[in-house]
């Protein structure tokens, strides 16, 4: 079975922030994501986790201007000194946090800019990025994003997450697969897992459509999960949906999922 962790930005929204911590671990959670810390000091979320044995799993790099709309700054041109601090903070959050990786957003390229040129100045700053990251042991992830809910976002398919990797060839530049995006943006989820997981550091699911629990939707889940340890996917998988009632009720699709694996290795046994 995959080990699943909770994203805190859009799971137990029913309670403040800081005591998400708290539910996640009490429902059997062992790891944590979410979008953004840094309105947190490092050193109290890395209390919660301590507190609650949960390992911090992945947190994005700061966005540029989430309010005005930004969503990343790694393909934006002339954008490269903000993105360069951006990762720097990043860098040492994910050192208190002891994080293994960090989520970096492309962006949404203005309707003026030559998305050749875009394209040349991601691989730039993402080569320098893993370079920065590779001296602390952290991966650098780029994840497609479906173009119905960020219109505009640069890189939306799996095949171009890939082509980027390749293009860099870094091993610690991984893509986040999250099959919630590559159901809305282009489907054939396990094919592509299946082709992408050399290059896959981290999963990331929900239903779809509507990015609820990965229950009832156009993807099946109990075939994915299965997939997933076929393939050998040995990493984490992030629970980033929103649950349709309180985050508690909704985790039926997680004890079916344990009750699975368990069959599944007491018939290997
Ligand atoms: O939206 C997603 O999916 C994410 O994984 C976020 O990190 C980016 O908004
Ligand atoms: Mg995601």
């Amino acid at each position: 079975m995959p080990r699943f962790a909770a994203n805190l930005s859009l799971m137990y929204t029913e309670v403040p922030f800081l005591e998400r911590f708290a539910l996640a671990a009490a429902d059997g959670f062992e790891g944590v994501e979410y979008l953004f810390p840094y309105e947190y000091d490092p050193g109290v979320l890395a209390r919660h986790l301590e507190e609650h044995a949960l390992e911090q799993v992945l947190f994005n790099a700061p966005p540029g201007d989430w309010a005005a709309g930004e969503r990343g700054l790694a393909a934006l041109p002339g954008r490269a000194e903000e993105f360069r601090a951006g990762i720097r903070l990043a860098l040492d959050y994910a050192a208190v946090l002891q994080a293994p990786r960090i989520h970096v957003m492309a962006g949404i390229p203005q309707d003026s800019d030559d998305l050749d040129h875009c394209r040349d100045v991601y691989l730039d700053n993402l080569a320098w990025a893993a370079s920065e990251a590779a001296q602390q042991d952290v991966d650098i992830m780029i994840e497609p994003i479906n173009q119905h809910d960020m219109p505009g976002y640069f890189l939306s398919l799996q095949d171009e997450a890939l082509s980027v990797c390749e293009a860099l060839n870094l091993p610690n530049l991984k893509v986040q697969f999250d099959t919630y995006h590559c159901q809305m943006s282009e489907g054939n989820v396990a094919t592509r897992l299946q082709a992408g997981l050399p290059r896959i550091g981290h999963i990331q699911i929900a239903g779809v459509p509507g990015r609820h629990e990965p229950d009832i939707g156009e993807l099946n889940y109990p075939f994915l999960f299965a997939a997933m340890d076929a393939l050998g996917y040995i990493g984490w998988v992030g629970c980033e949906y929103r649950p349709r009632a309180e985050t508690r009720a909704g985790l039926g699709w997680l004890r079916q999922e344990e009750a699975r694996a368990s069959r599944t290795s007491g018939s290997a046994a």
